[in-house]
């Protein structure tokens, strides 16, 4: 059973006592999230991201999930991709179509990925005109106090220095207002060549869920979620603050470890 919390404007918490019950949670509640687009829109607009946010997501696999969502009315977007080929071992694409896309009956002309055959630049300025045609159809919905489109849900992953999708601490991207997607080149995680979903996107989704286990993250999750005062660094995880949306964290144990006050119920 998740420990869970609400912190304050960080969001929901849920932090599980191992990764097969993380699994199982976070299977059941993209399936909800599914759902409910559905019955109110008719699609389900998801982006996602690349590390081991796929395979935790494993279970949306297998029963009951194979067969009860449903799997026609999702539309596939990437938070962040790597701007390599798409049969390259480090491409986002490949890890989520080898981990969950080939394995469930997605319509193969809903995924969106990026082209993988021109500059970071140009992909992400294609990436948005794509997104763009899309709001347009309002297979992506659109945000009424910005004209960012509003993803249904926008799946993060965090590294240990707090970075979300390519947005990565101390970094200028962290401050792009003006586009929906953005590029950088100097990536300290590699592959160096990335687009990105910026900020005012992500935090215009309507939901943002941040996957986050292992005890190498156990600091970052503190200063993302913790009241620590105004010295607070300037971590991208903690600038994930959607602004009509919802945001869950699940952690696992470890992850969580060095939250303040374990302020949890069963
Ligand atoms: O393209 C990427 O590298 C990812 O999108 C990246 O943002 C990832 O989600 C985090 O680095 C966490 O990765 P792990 O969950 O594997 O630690």
């Amino acid at each position: 059973m998740a420990l869970s919390g609400i912190n304050n404007d960080r969001g929901e918490l849920r932090v599980h006592e191992n990764l097969d019950e993380l699994r199982t949670d976070l299977a059941d509640y993209i399936a909800e999230l599914s759902e409910a687009a559905v019955k109110e829109r008719g699609v389900f607009a998801i982006a996602l991201s690349g590390g081991s946010l796929i395979s935790l997501m494993g279970k949306l696999c297998e029963a009951p999930y194979n067969k009860t969502v449903d799997w026609a009315k999702w539309y596939i977007f990437w938070a962040d991709e790597r701007v390599v080929a798409k049969n390259h071992s480090d491409s986002n694409y490949k890890l989520a179509k080898d981990g969950l896309l080939s394995k469930v009956p997605i319509v193969p002309s809903h995924v969106h990925s990026i082209n993988d055959s021109v500059s970071a630049e140009e992909a992400a300025d294609e990436y948005m005109f794509v997104i763009r045609q899309l709001v347009k159809t309002r297979v992506v919905s659109v945000s009424d106090i910005s004209d960012c489109p509003k993803f249904d849900l926008i799946l993060l992953g965090m590294g240990p220095d707090g970075h979300v999708a390519s947005l990565y601490p101390n970094h200028p991207v962290l401050d792009e207002t003006d586009e929906w997607v953005t590029f950088i080149t100097d990536s300290p995680k590699p592959p160096p060549e990335r687009i990105t979903f910026t900020f005012p996107v992500i935090n215009s989704a309507s939901n943002v869920v941040m996957v986050v286990t292992g005890e190498s993250k156990a600091e970052a999750v503190h200063l993302a979620i913790d009241n620590i005062g105004p010295d607070c660094p300037s971590l991208p995880a903690r600038l994930v603050q959607p602004t009509k949306g919802k945001l869950v964290w699940f952690l696992d144990k470890p992850a969580a470890s060095k939250l303040d006050g374990h302020q949890f119920s069963d």
